[in-house]
């Protein structure tokens, strides 16, 4: 059986779980791809601990001491590059500065076939490294940079080939997931959550991209660049994370019978697009609404085969690792990886004109007259209430919600606007607008 040799740029917690996985597995491996898939190369800044880590040789490292400097670790990369026996490098460090940057152009127009779960590289670098694979004629797997261990890249590029995507939204960070459902679930405090995040290898290096909706706003990029042809490196979205929720959110989403999920938006309208990375309420009767902990939900709503929700463990070493083996088998078996389905390119509009139903916090002082103005200044804008939710007070101040039919976020900011200049002194900065998904 012909060899199919591979290189390991990086053997943390997915490197890792990819070499753990390609060792144990390698007879099924084989058979799938119909080649010998051998690890003949791995890199990384500590190679002892990532052998011990991966289950793996220490002799596959290259320069296997306990410590290699960042010198070390480029001159190990370089060997690998000019090693001509090697088809195929797994990109597994991470970054998106030009270190990282220059590493995949390197692999590509070295006459290598490259893989990688590095999202924030890929949405930064948007078309311009699919053009150089093409120009070489090369292949990029990168099923692991969007929601980990689900098919998503795979499912739009070889199974939703036939459709009109209308819609697609979702949970597409564990890490915050994970923080989200513990803190409701358990009562642990956010810190708690994201600790035990970190220690089960969910989180990124920096866990503020986890956090602030960072690292799902370059997953969602990634799908937009796929699903609706605009270059990643032109998408400008409005992205909140879950930094900004307090407990009396959580209340009051509970009041509509709802959950507060980080949410990926984009959605097509003729050739208009609304995309955004926020909080979002979600009733409970979805089925988004029950994923919890590191487990992400891609929901894609089609013109002609309808609602189809992909679920599966979104971070993670072996979950991440099977995503890359994935890539590995599909490429090793002559399978050309597509960077795209698109088929038009969309216009990006300000999320701020999508119409939806939103759920507005206000803290106020706890004084008469206040929900009236709230009212009235919503009622000026033409949107309809659907419901004010019971109060919570705490101190000189009450805070209250009020549940719109459909509106836009331009209507809800005027209002907003509006209910101060009508009571001023009475509300608070601190306004939240959840869009809400029934
Ligand atoms: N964790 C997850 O669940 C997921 C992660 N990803 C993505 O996968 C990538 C890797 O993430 P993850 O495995 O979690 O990160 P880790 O930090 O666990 O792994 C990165 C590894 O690369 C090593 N490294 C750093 N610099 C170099 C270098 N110059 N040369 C060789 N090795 C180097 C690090 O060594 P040292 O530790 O000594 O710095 C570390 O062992 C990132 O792009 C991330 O966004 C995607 C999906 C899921
Ligand atoms: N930090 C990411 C890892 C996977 O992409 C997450 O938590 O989703």
């Amino acid at each position: 059986m012909e060899n199919y040799n591979i290189a390991l740029l990086g053997c943390g917690t997915v490197g890792s779980g990819t070499a753990k996985i390609i060792s144990e597995f390698s007879a099924a491996l084989s058979e799938r791809s119909g080649k010998k898939i051998n690890i003949s190369k791995i890199v990384d800044l500590r190679p002892m601990a990532a052998a011990k880590k991966a289950g793996v040789d220490i002799s596959l490292f290259v320069n296997p001491k306990e410590e290699l400097s960042k010198e070390e670790a480029s001159a190990a990369i370089k060997e690998v590059l000019a090693d001509k026996s090697i088809d195929l490098v797994v990109e597994t460090i991470g970054g998106d500065g030009d270190y990282i940057k220059n590493i995949h152009e390197s692999v590509l127009k070295a006459g290598k076939n490259l893989v990688t779960a590095n999202k924030s590289l890929l949405a930064k670098t948007g078309k311009s490294l699919f053009e150089t694979a093409k120009e070489n004629n090369k292949s990029i797997g990168f099923e692991a940079a969007v929601c980990g261990a689900i098919p998503i890249i795979k499912g739009l590029t070889e199974c939703f080939t036939g459709d009109d995507i209308l819609s697609v939204y979702g949970i597409m960070n564990g890490t915050s997931n994970f923080i989200l459902s513990n803190m409701s679930s358990r009562g642990i405090s956010f810190e708690e959550a994201l600790k035990e995040a970190q220690r089960l290898g969910y989180a990124e290096a920096d866990p503020s991209l986890d956090i602030n909706g960072g690292d799902a706003a370059n997953k969602l990029k990634i799908l937009i660049q796929m699903i609706y042809g605009v270059d990643a490196r032109s998408i400008t979205i409005g992205v909140n994370g879950i930094d900004v929720i307090k407990p009396v959110d959580v209340a009051f989403a509970k009041q509509i019978n709802s959950v507060i999920k980080l949410i990926c938006y984009a959605k097509r309208e003729g050739n208009k697009l609304y995309a955004a990375v926020r909080p979002m309420m979600l009733h409970k009767d979805i089925f988004l609404a029950d994923i919890n902990g590191a487990t992400n939900a891609v929901r894609l709503i089609n013109k002609y085969s309808g609602e189809n929700i992909l679920v599966g463990q979104g971070a993670g070493m072996e979950e991440t690792g099977s995503a890359i083996v994935s890539d590995i088998v599909k490429i090793a078996r002559g399978d050309k990886q597509r960077s795209s389905i698109a088929w038009q390119e969309c216009e990006i509009k300000p999320f701020e004109e999508h119409a939806m139903n939103f759920n507005i916090i206000l803290k106020s002082k706890d004084m008469p007259g206040v929900t009236g103005a709230a009212a009235k200044a919503i009622g000026d804008e033409n949107v309809n209430i659907f419901t004010i939710g019971p109060n919570f007070h705490e101190g000189e101040f009450a805070y209250f919600s009020i549940v719109t039919e459909t509106a836009t976020l331009n209507q809800i900011n005027r209002a907003v606007a509006k209910m101060r200049e009508l009571k001023p002194g009475a509300f608070e900065k601190d306004v939240k607008v959840f869009p809400i998904i029934k």
